[in-house]
């Protein structure tokens, strides 16, 4: 059992008057005012500040196996947790492949173990993310690690025949297929959004129509499947649209976006810094606003980091060599707070909604994203929305430092992060878990 915690005056949701909020071992135990908690509560001043679930990240890369160089799930637990993250979806394309029960398990087990939040395995959808034969998606599902999401991220399952079959697959198990929409014949060589920019520097482009095209045959493949489909890192007006299209039908389709992809467009590419290559690339303006319409909207139901972890020597090289991806969890509340919250697009509400609620009923955990009420998990987030902090790379939990904000000045910081009652961060510092066991 840990110790109660109490935080005292703090606004839940962002809405009303100031309210104690009493933390037990795994549940809220109480909300009003002036409440008395045990002798050894540890007690929290919420003054001024905002009381949220705690986050829920459906899209991540640890780099555990293989890539313990740039990340670790010890590592990247810290980052979620500072972040704000009570639970985490930890991505397949791991080396080996998490494509087996052996490396699923591990990664939940390893996840436990570390204790700061929880990090649920992602299965591949094929046989090491090759795209041609179907992983034993059933195994996953029934190992220790639980696995309910499937996704090949990294490289999209290509195949209509494949996709479909996965789909149908997936229905069955009661699983959910996220895609990584990216139709790699029109990606061959690609680096950078096709648009003027790319034109004007010389990089090879990727056109809007490589992830449109292959959102929309998801669409339809998951309409005659049945089947949900999830779509990874949405970067266009046109999937936007088309996500919109093809809820209004009742596909059971959602879709995510990253926070860089609500912040950055291709104008940063000028310089050649390989931090912001990207995939799918930043786009242009036009679509960061219609990104952040679509969010705002419900259209897009959630924020998802892609964290991705590069070596130093994979990013500050030539930029077309350079290795796709970017740092993520620790910096993801501040971008939707610039992106989403200071233009009026949401309110805090909506950001437990887009952040918390909707991942967690996305993937079906039933212990993450729930009101906060007495009886309900005491997985909670406290933000300061006033605080400012500048991004510093080196300074962050993560082995690799490369995130597209370095030397930004953001707003909203996270205070401190409780997983099942227990506090996992506070004032930027983490608690090193005891380890919560093994489930
Ligand atoms: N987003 C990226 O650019 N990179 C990701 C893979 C992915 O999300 O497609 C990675 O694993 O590094
Ligand atoms: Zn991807
Ligand atoms: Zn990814």
């Amino acid at each position: 059992m840990s110790p109660q915690v109490l935080i005292r005056n703090v606004l839940v949701y962002g809405e009303g008057a100031p309210t104690d909020v009493l933390l037990g071992d795994e549940q809220i135990l109480a909300l009003g005012t002036d409440l008395e908690a045990s002798p050894d509560a540890e007690v929290i001043d919420g003054a001024g500040r905002i009381l949220l679930p705690g986050f829920v990240d459906l899209h991540t890369h640890l780099r555990e196996p293989g890539r313990e160089d740039t990340e670790t799930i010890d590592t990247g637990s810290a980052a979620a947790a500072l972040g704000g993250y009570t639970a985490v979806f930890a991505m397949a394309n791991t080396d080996p492949v998490a494509d087996s029960v052996v490396v699923t398990d591990h990664v939940w087990r390893r996840g436990q173990e570390v204790g700061l939040v929880d990090v649920h395995p992602v299965g591949a959808v094929t046989v090491g993310l090759a795209g041609t034969q179907l992983a034993e998606m059933g195994t996953m599902a029934a190992g220790v690690g639980r696995v309910r999401m499937f996704s090949d991220d990294g490289h999209c399952v290509h195949d209509p025949l494949i996709m479909r079959r996965a789909l149908e697959y997936s229905s069955s198990l009661g699983v959910l297929i996220a895609q990584h929409a990216e139709e790699p014949r029109l990606t061959a060589g690609a680096v950078a959004h096709e648009g003027p920019t790319a034109a004007r520097l010389g990089l090879a482009g990727w056109p809007r129509a490589a992830e449109e095209s292959i959102v929309a045959r998801d669409a339809l493949l998951a309409r005659d499947a049945g089947a949900r489909v999830h779509i990874c890192h949405a970067s266009t007006a046109g999937t936007v649209e088309l996500v919109r299209w093809a809820k209004a039908q009742g596909i059971p389709i959602t879709a995510e976006v990253t926070p860089h992809h609500l912040m950055l467009d291709d104008s940063r590419l000028e310089t050649y810094d390989g931090v912001n290559r990207v995939n799918p690339p930043l786009r242009e303006r036009s679509d960061v606003e219609a990104l952040r319409r679509g969010l705002a909207e419900g259209v897009l139901d959630c924020v998802a980091t892609d964290h991705a972890p590069h070596a130093e020597q994979d990013k500050c090289c030539e930029f077309s060599q350079a290795r796709p991806g970017m740092l993520g969890l620790e910096t993801a509340l501040s971008i939707v707070v610039e992106t989403m919250v200071r233009p009026g697009l949401l309110d805090w509400r909506g950001v437990a909604k887009v952040m918390s609620e909707r991942p967690a009923e996305i993937v079906g955990l039933d212990d993450q994203g729930r009101p906060l009420e007495v009886g309900e998990p005491a997985n909670v987030v406290l933000v300061d929305p006033d605080a400012e902090w500048t991004v510093r790379g080196p300074e962050l939990a993560s082995v690799a430092h490369n995130t597209p904000y370095e030397a930004m000045t953001l707003p909203g910081k996270v205070v401190a992060t409780v997983l099942r009652g227990r506090i996992t961060a506070l004032d930027g510092a983490v608690r090193p878990g005891t380890g919560s066991g093994v489930r």
